[in-house]
């Protein structure tokens, strides 16, 4: 089942980072090489306050040792720095190939999931994982890998080091020790809650965003702008006050690490200063411990921050992983199912129809199981049949459909396709049999040809111009300078409902399916082009097994049998000349649009009325 927005992951722990390792198993060389590299930069870190203690105790006794205690440090500084900038390198090759591997499974799954997931999941919040949790671990994962893993090992070598070099100065050190992991922990806590809730205020706010920019027609003509700007400032003031109390616990955190590591190193400085004036140790002895000190305490600091950036990271790669555990609406093999080839369709060439039959279908949405949209609904459809439901709005039509295409299951009794079931079908061999015609089609920000070859991307020229000369597309192509080539704009908003219509035809043309869903298809369209578009679909559907769900009585008269929807029940069905005998509420719809044809100027109102 989708998660809605407030059933977001709320896991408290990093272990779900231990959940990226299949992303990293495919890098186990570049892993290993980075381990490596890190490696050396750790140890070739360690070596370089012992060359200090050289210099300090033993380079000024000739000018020969200072020479080569000089030679032997920049070569050491050399190794250093190439060790850190591999290491570098390698750990944002390796956390940028992790996370575009991740995004791009993300991503195929999302295209995988089924019409329910998006009914309850706002597809803002999708694009949000998508691309601020990815930001976040892009960003994480290259600093994780980069410098703080290397943190944790200078830490403990330096704390080693220290130890050999002068053990009666940890004692400060020591002292200071639970107060600087209690401090980082429970900042640790803290920063892990604000930035989880961070998260979500931003995946809210993207969702109002792209829902706003999408909607910005309806928004403009209620001049809701000042609502809508409003409730926009309003995300923004929650997240940010996340962001003000997150930066809040950080800035107190450094502050009092910092404290508390100065403190212990100022107190080395003076136990250690002691030790030199009493001739104990050389300047040497304790300026490598202190050197050490310093770099134990900024590995603290900087694993105090990766504490901080792991909690983010964990939060942003929970809530990609939740995406990938939604089930997909169906499996690998599904996908990989047989299709066939799909015979060109220039000439309207028939694919052999196909046989559908309704046994005793029931179906309640998930969203609202006490309602049942469609109920014990039987019917047998011949092959080359063409049947028109028609019902008042609401009726079930397009829930029919849905059922057909497989974005929903039957709550009871089956489909079938030539006799078998289509649950038991590779969901891709059951849609290439089928081509929909929506009511309002989804037009892609690309080219009027591209849009239509969706249907078939190999379809030849001849093929895609018959398609769009029999969807009248040519009508309005050939008047455009780029002709078929033309820019639609998104979601085709340089096209007429009309125009976005027979692109959708012209789709179902081109695809030449076995079973043709024609929904509502020509409802955008003037009577002129509607006639002429009846003509070219009568070629399409003619011996083709077509279901047609209409308003308008023209559209319907002529189907062999039309099935009358009432409340999601089939309440009657047979040809137009018997149902107007038979079927009062066929009546009422016919003589409805026979008013409606003869005074189209009539409003609905008065058609009601009438
Ligand atoms: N995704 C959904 N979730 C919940 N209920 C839905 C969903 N889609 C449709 N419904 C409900 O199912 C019933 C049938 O809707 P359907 O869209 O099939 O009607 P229709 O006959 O195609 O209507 P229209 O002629 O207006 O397109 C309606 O009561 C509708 O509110």
């Amino acid at each position: 089942m989708a998660q809605n927005p407030w059933q977001r992951p709320v896991n408290k722990n990093l272990w779900v980072l231990w959940k990226l390792k299949p992303f990293l198993r495919s890098r186990l060389g570049l892993l290993l090489a980075y381990l490596l590299a890190m490696l050396c930069s750790a140890g070739a870190s360690l070596v370089l306050p012992q060359g200090a203690r050289f210099i300090l105790d033993k380079g000024f006794h000739s000018y020969k040792a200072l020479l080569w205690i000089s030679i032997a440090l920049f070569i050491l500084g050399m190794f250093t720095v190439a060790m850190r900038g591999l290491r570098d390198g390698l750990a944002t090759w390796l956390g940028q190939g992790v996370v575009a591997d991740l995004r791009s499974a993300v991503f195929s799954h999302a295209l995988h999931l089924p019409a329910i997931f998006y009914e309850t999941f706002r597809t803002g919040e999708v694009i949000s994982r998508l691309s601020s949790d990815v930001t976040i671990l892009r960003f994480g994962l290259t600093g994780v890998l980069g410098r703080s893993l290397q943190s944790g090992i200078t830490l403990v070598g330096a704390l080693v080091l220290m130890l050999v070099t002068m053990p009666q100065l940890l004692l400060p050190g020591v002292l200071v020790l639970p107060l600087l992991v209690f401090v980082n922990i429970r900042s640790g806590r803290l920063q892990r809650g604000y930035s989880r809730k961070e998260q979500d205020y931003l995946a809210d706010l993207s969702a109002h965003t792209e829902e706003s920019i999408n909607g910005i027609r309806v928004i403009q003509a209620l001049t809701l702008e000042p609502q809508t700007e409003t409730r926009y400032r309003q995300d923004i003031h929650l997240l940010l006050g996340q962001v003000w109390s997150r930066v809040k616990v950080q800035s107190w955190s450094t502050f009092l690490t910092g404290s508390l590591v100065f403190l212990a190193l100022s107190a080395m400085l003076y136990l250690g200063g002691l030790a030199v004036l009493e001739k104990q140790v050389g300047m040497g002895v304790l300026a490598a411990f202190l050197l050490y000190a310093l770099m134990a305490a900024t590995s603290l600091a900087s694993l105090g921050e990766l504490w901080g950036s792991m909690s983010r990271l964990a939060g942003a790669t929970e809530r990609l992983l939740a995406l990938l555990d939604e089930k997909p609406e169906h499996s690998a093999q599904a996908l990989s199912g047989e299709v066939g080839k799909v015979p060109e369709s220039s000439e309207f060439s028939i694919r052999n129809p196909a046989r559908l039959t309704l046994e005793r279908v029931a179906f309640r949405y998930p969203s609202r199981p006490d309602v049942p949209a469609i109920e014990n609904i039987s019917l047998d459809i011949e092959p080359g049949e063409t049947v028109a439901f028609v019902g008042a709005s609401g009726a079930g039509k397009s829930t029919v459909f849905s059922l057909l295409m497989r974005h929903y299951q039957p709550s009871e009794g089956q489909i079938l396709l030539d006799g078998t079931a289509i649950d038991a079908m590779p969901l891709r061999s059951l849609r290439q049999q089928l081509a929909v015609v929506p009511q309002h089609p989804v037009i892609f920000s690309m080219s009027i040809a591209d849009n239509i070859l969706m249907a078939r991307p190999d379809a030849n020229e001849a093929a895609l111009l018959a398609a769009v000369k029999a969807a009248r597309v040519d009508e309005f192509s050939d008047r455009l300078e780029d002709k078929l080539k033309t820019h639609v704009g998104e979601k085709g908003v340089t096209l007429s409902g009309g125009q976005r219509q027979r692109i959708a035809i012209a789709r179902a043309i081109l695809r030449n399916p076995r079973v043709l869903i024609l929904d509502e298809a020509t409802s955008a369209l003037d009577a002129e082009n509607e006639r002429l578009i009846q003509e070219a679909l009568a070629n399409l559907t003619a011996q083709r097994t077509t279901l047609v769900a209409a308003h308008r009585l023209a559209t319907i008269v002529h189907a062999a049998r039309i099935a009358v929807l009432d409340q999601g029940r089939l309440i009657a069905i047979g040809s137009h000349e018997a149902l107007l005998k038979s079927c009062p509420t066929y009546r009422q719809f016919a003589e409805l649009q026979r008013l409606h044809e003869q005074s189209p100027e009539l409003s609905t109102l008065e058609k009601i009325r009438a």
